[in-house]
């Protein structure tokens, strides 16, 4: 069977320096999902990691509807002409988007934009000919678009469940090595994922003690009074430092992997712990909240020094997840029940993959890569 990406596709913008790839790993039904990325540093490398990522993503979470894609862009996404680039990297992709690769929103690109400029080109919906054919389609599109929209905790759904997701993800792994209670956690990231994580691991008992944005670091062994920081939070997930308290330390945010903790959870950018930092790594537990947030080259550090991984594929599905409950009416559009199953699948794959990994010596990643390794490799549509 392939194993290497179905599609990789290279685009030169005529009007700026801009250069973007779409990757669609694999297809399931003809078809495949994953976010459009922008930010200077998307590499190709980057978009066919992310790619294969996403296609280990929806086989761990049971979905029978989807592959993996990515779709990336080498640009700034605060570049006054961000959308018009968007516009042609998405007209420039219209045929493959057309065959069924569905590419929505993701770092420096906002879902609501893609699907403006995608009903602007005529194509609506990314979507297959079955999918198109089916009426019942649109009425799992409102369920699900509904269901993303209500409040659980005061967040949106959209915005909390990949970051509860991964909060039930640490508190399988934690209580599988019989870790203590309050074990004290380090995020990196404040946005949807790491605040709602936050919280979610706030209110089980465990011990925040810093909390990384794109500006700073705060930090307190007692802990971070995690409510009020989600609750102050600015735009873009940026912490409030006018709320701080006074036994509140403020750093450099490069200085995270070093704060005291026993567990690290990097939920904002890809390669954070590479063989440069994974050196400093303190914690015995690693919770990936973001996509491909670890090297090759520091999964091997972290290896030889014995650190646990609850790897991104397992722990931050929750987001598809919705899609695939929704879909096949494994839940209705009802919030508590959409987290249990969310809950249900993360503690599930978690304890599986840690208790294979404890039975083989092997490390998770590869336990993982064996049990959630794509297996449907279909053709796009026709
Ligand atoms: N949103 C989802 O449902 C979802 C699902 C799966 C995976 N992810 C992944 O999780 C990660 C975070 O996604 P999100 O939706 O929370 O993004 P977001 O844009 O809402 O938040 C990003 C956070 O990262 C912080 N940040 C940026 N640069 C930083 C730096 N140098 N140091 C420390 N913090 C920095 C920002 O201040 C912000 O708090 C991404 O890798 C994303 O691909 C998100």
């Amino acid at each position: 069977m392939n194993k290497k990406p179905y599609i990789v596709v290279e685009w030169n913008d005529t009007e700026s320096e801009a250069k973007g790839w779409l990757c669609a790993y694999n297809f399931v039904n003809h078809y495949c999902g994953g976010g459009t990325r922008m930010h200077p540093t998307v590499t190709r490398e980057e978009v066919i990691r992310l790619a294969t990522t996403m296609g280990y993503k929806y086989k761990a979470c049971e979905s029978r509807t989807t592959g993996g894609c990515k779709g990336g862009i080498a640009y700034d996404y605060k570049a006054p002409d961000a959308k018009d680039v968007l516009r042609r990297y998405l007209t420039a992709m219209a045929p493959y988007i057309n065959a069924g690769v569905s590419i929505g929103g993701d770092l420096g690109v906002d879902y609501a934009d893609v699907l403006a400029i995608l009903d602007d080109l005529g194509i609506g919906l990314p979507q297959t000919k079955a999918m198109r054919a089916d009426p019942k389609f649109r009425q799992y599109i409102k369920n699900h678009d509904d269901a993303c929209a209500m409040r659980y905790d005061g967040f949106l759904m959209y915005d909390m469940i990949t970051g509860y997701g991964c909060a039930f993800a640490l508190d399988e792994a934690w209580k599988f090595k019989k870790g203590p209670a309050g074990a004290r956690v380090v995020l990196q990231g404040f946005g949807c994922v790491g605040a709602s994580m936050a919280w979610c691991l706030d209110k089980m008992g465990y011990k925040v003690v810093g909390i990384a944005d794109a500006n700073l670091l705060v930090t307190c062994q007692d802990g971070l009074d995690v409510q009020k920081l989600v609750k102050t939070r600015k735009p873009k997930g940026e912490l409030d430092e006018t709320v701080f308290e006074a036994n509140y330390d403020v750093r450099p945010n490069s200085e995270w992997l070093d704060v005291d903790c026993d567990i690290l959870v990097p939920a904002a950018l890809e390669d954070v712990i590479n063989k440069d930092t994974a050196p400093r790594v303190k914690a015995g537990m690693i919770v990936e909240a973001a996509n491909i947030p670890t090297t090759a080259e520091a999964d091997e550090i972290l290896a030889e020094k014995g650190v646990d991984i609850c790897v991104d594929f397992v722990s931050n599905l929750g987001g598809i997840r919705i899609y695939e409950a929704l879909v096949f009416g494994i839940v209705g559009p009802i919030p508590q029940d959409i987290v249990d199953d969310t809950e249900r699948v993360i503690r599930k794959n978690t304890r599986l993959v840690f208790e294979e990994a404890k039975k083989t010596g092997k490390t998770q990643r590869e336990v993982a890569r064996e049990l959630f390794a794509p297996d449907v490799f279909d053709t796009p549509d026709n």
